[in-house]
């Protein structure tokens, strides 16, 4: 499924956020968006999402306007894994992840056992079948993360946004979920602050500034000591390893012989 987007401008609260942001995610394809604090990245992606909408412009997927599908018809296109997950409800796991069902329902519409086999699934994808019965609230935000995730998955997309998934977790489960992810096979983009990770899953990268794109391309031609420079005023060196990831090593800001 391809994702499109021409000319979106957003204003904020009087002052434009996104100035015309052209973009073009092909169909399977894993694409990063980058940039420093307060560049846009999440008000793209909530733009994209359909939260937001855009002041000019259009958002398209498979070459369809968003702005003439019902919110149900893009929920079964488009799933979303942001990283405010504020719910003041004691929904149990089980609960939440049979939420990712509801845009194949109808009003009042019972789950079926196809909906539990489905939570059952995405459930194990995660690592998290064990928790099925605990209440969603009660989990650490990193747990609380793989069940959003899962609840994603349970809506059987063909493309999903991921605003910062990786937020809340270490290590370990920002690799767990980034390979589930891209083990679907499905179009993704996602916002990054991690250069290194966003290099190892991009197939494309754009990078934000200002509410512009700057740049656009594979990681190693986006992700480059000049435009860590320009973008977020640090200096690095990026440098590939035999395998052919690159990866970024940032130098400390403060001059040589200065006192800590
Ligand atoms: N409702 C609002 N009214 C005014 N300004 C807003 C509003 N929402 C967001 N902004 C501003 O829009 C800019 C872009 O915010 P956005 O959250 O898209 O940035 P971001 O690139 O995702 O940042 P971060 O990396 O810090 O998450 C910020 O300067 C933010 O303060």
């Amino acid at each position: 499924m391809e994702i499109a987007t021409k000319d979106v401008k957003v204003n904020l609260g009087g002052t434009p956020i996104l100035k015309g942001i052209n973009t073009h995610i092909k169909n399977k394809e894993f694409v990063g968006i980058i940039g420093p604090n307060g560049c846009g990245k999440s008000t793209f992606l909530k733009t994209v999402y359909r939260v937001l909408k855009p002041d000019n412009g259009c958002i398209y997927i498979s070459n369809q306007p968003l702005e003439e599908m019902t919110y149900k018809e893009t929920a079964k296109k488009m799933a979303v894994v942001s990283q405010h997950n504020y719910y003041n409800f004691d929904f149990t796991v089980r609960e939440m992840v049979l939420m990712g069902r509801s845009p194949y329902k109808k009003n009042m519409q019972r789950d079926t056992k196809e909906d539990y086999d489905i939570v059952d699934e995405c459930l194990e994808k995660v690592g998290m079948s064990s928790y099925i019965n605990r209440v969603f609230s009660s989990l650490s935000g990193g747990e609380q993360q793989r069940i959003i995730l899962a609840r994603a998955l349970a809506q059987k997309t063909e493309s999903m946004i991921l605003d910062e998934p990786t937020n809340h977790l270490d290590i370990k489960y920002q690799l767990q979920i980034l390979d589930t992810v891209k083990d679907l096979g499905i179009t993704v983009i996602s916002a990054f602050h991690d250069l290194n990770i966003a290099a190892m899953y991009c197939d494309k990268i754009y990078a934000l500034q200002a509410g512009e794109v700057v740049s656009y391309g594979t990681p190693q031609e986006v992700i480059t000591t000049e435009l860590i420079r320009n973008l977020y005023e640090v200096e690095s060196s990026v440098n590939r390893n035999e395998d052919g990831i690159l990866h970024v090593i940032f130098h400390p800001t403060r001059s040589k012989g200065e006192s800590r």
